[in-house]
């Protein structure tokens, strides 16, 4: 059976979708499975209606690794990504997610709006849970190359690069590149871990 890659991404606008469906391109070419998820909505008036169903635990549980994604809101995950796991302590107590491949992206509309702050605030509640955290290796070219979005942290996207406001969410060459590599690397770790 391939090794299953949960995709777990909060959207209002459709980047962090974005930079989900091209990980799960990522994680395919490795062949293993992508499962892509989003959290439930808690504002009064959620803008993007989301591409894929709400995420459920069994998932979580089942997932043999785990990418998260939330876009930047003021250096921070957004409060859906947040609530997501206030609601996840009956599986801490369980130590569910322990030894899980885990990794973060994001995206924000400025270049130094806070994408490291947010990715690394992202990790906090994946680390509680035990899991084996993955950034994104200097071996990619693309990451010493980007003009946009790429971290060591993790795949990112910054939302107002040229492309992106003239046709609505668009990836940069560089940052779609570094999702796809992002995405094998974790379909590798799950394999190896599965
Ligand atoms: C409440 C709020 C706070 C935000 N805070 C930041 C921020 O701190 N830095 C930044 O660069 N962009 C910020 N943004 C912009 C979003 O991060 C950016 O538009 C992102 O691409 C949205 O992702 P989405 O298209 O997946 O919803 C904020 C947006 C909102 C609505």
């Amino acid at each position: 059976m391939p090794a299953q890659v949960l995709i777990l991404y909060h959207s209002r606008h459709g980047s962090v979708q974005l930079l989900a469906e091209k990980i799960a391109i990522g994680v395919q070419s490795a062949g293993a499975e992508a499962l892509l998820r989003t959290v439930a909505a808690i504002t009064p008036n959620p803008v993007h209606s989301p591409a894929h169903p709400v995420v459920s635990k069994a998932e979580l549980i089942q997932a043999n690794a785990i990418a998260i994604g939330s876009p930047v809101r003021f250096g921070q995950m957004s409060v859906e990504m947040k609530y997501f796991w206030e609601q996840t302590t009956d599986l801490w107590l369980q130590g569910a997610l322990i030894d899980k491949p885990a990794g973060v992206f994001t995206a924000s509309s400025s270049m130094h709006g806070g994408q490291e702050a947010n990715l690394l605030g992202m990790m906090l509640p994946l680390l509680h849970h035990g899991m084996v955290l993955l950034g994104q290796p200097y071996d990619a070219p693309a990451l010493h190359q980007t003009q946009s979005g790429g971290t060591p942290y993790g795949p990112t996207h910054v939302s107002t690069h040229a492309g992106s406001q003239q046709q609505g969410p668009q990836l940069s060459n560089h940052e779609s590149i570094l999702c796809l590599e992002f995405g094998k690397r974790l379909a590798r770790f799950a394999g190896k871990l599965q």
